[in-house]
């Protein structure tokens, strides 16, 4: 499987997590996209990997293309019929999929717009369109997200209960993403960062790209 990648991008860290996760990363190639150039932004890759023109991207030896991390992680977690990151009982799949969407509409999306729009974000050539006001309303969004998953974490050890799943792995994305646009997590958020930390020592995680340089 081939994976159209940016090795410290917060979503593809998602993927990246999962893979290793589930101990497939040598089943997987990555190819880099450069964002900077806007080559996810390109008609070609547009057309044949992601008409959303995101990254990552999952390509299947025949040629499918499945994008959307979450839709990736679900794909990576039942290859071997032992789901172990989106769930396994009706509860834990619907528990785990709210999490992590939530995730993703408190936190991690929130940021990415604050970056798109609030930052220079990938640059004049790939930023066509930008709204300051709507990103800093959402970096205000993802602060409150954050002692959002603070409380949760308070009384619960993960993200979406009692074990580690593609709801942390999301939250680990919100939090690479809030490094990235130096959106610190507020000290006050303490369950969070001890969450943060241990998560963090996970073999999957610490060795990840976009933790080599970043101060997250
Ligand atoms: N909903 C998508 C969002 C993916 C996404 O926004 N990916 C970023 C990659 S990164 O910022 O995390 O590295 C991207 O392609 N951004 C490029 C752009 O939005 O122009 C998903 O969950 O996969």
């Amino acid at each position: 499987m081939t994976i159209h990648d940016f090795p410290k991008g917060p979503y593809p860290t998602r993927v990246r997590i999962a893979l290793a996760e589930k101990n497939l990363q040598s089943r997987a190639r990555f190819v880099m996209v450069d964002l900077y150039k806007g080559e996810h932004k390109k008609p070609e890759f547009i057309a044949t990997k992601n008409y959303s023109g995101t990254l990552p991207v999952l390509e299947l030896a025949d040629g499918t293309c499945i994008a959307e991390c979450t839709a990736i992680t679900e794909y990576l977690d039942n290859l071997d019929g032992q789901p172990a990151l989106t769930g396994r009982t009706a509860l834990e799949k619907g528990l785990i999929h709210m999490m992590s969407k939530r995730a993703e509409l408190e936190l991690l999306d929130a940021i990415s717009v604050y970056f798109h729009h609030g930052t220079p974000g990938l640059g004049p050539q790939v930023e066509l369109y930008q709204n300051p006001e709507w990103g800093c309303r959402q970096r205000d969004k993802a602060l409150r997200g954050m002692h959002y998953f603070d409380a949760v974490l308070k009384n619960q050890p993960y993200v979406a209960g009692k074990a580690f799943s593609m709801a942390d792995i999301t939250v680990i994305g919100g939090l690479v993403f809030a490094a990235i646009v130096d959106l610190p997590v507020p000290e006050e958020c303490g369950a969070l960062l001890a969450w943060y930390e241990r998560v963090r020592q996970r073999p999957s995680v610490k060795d990840q790209p976009a933790f080599l340089d970043l101060a997250a």
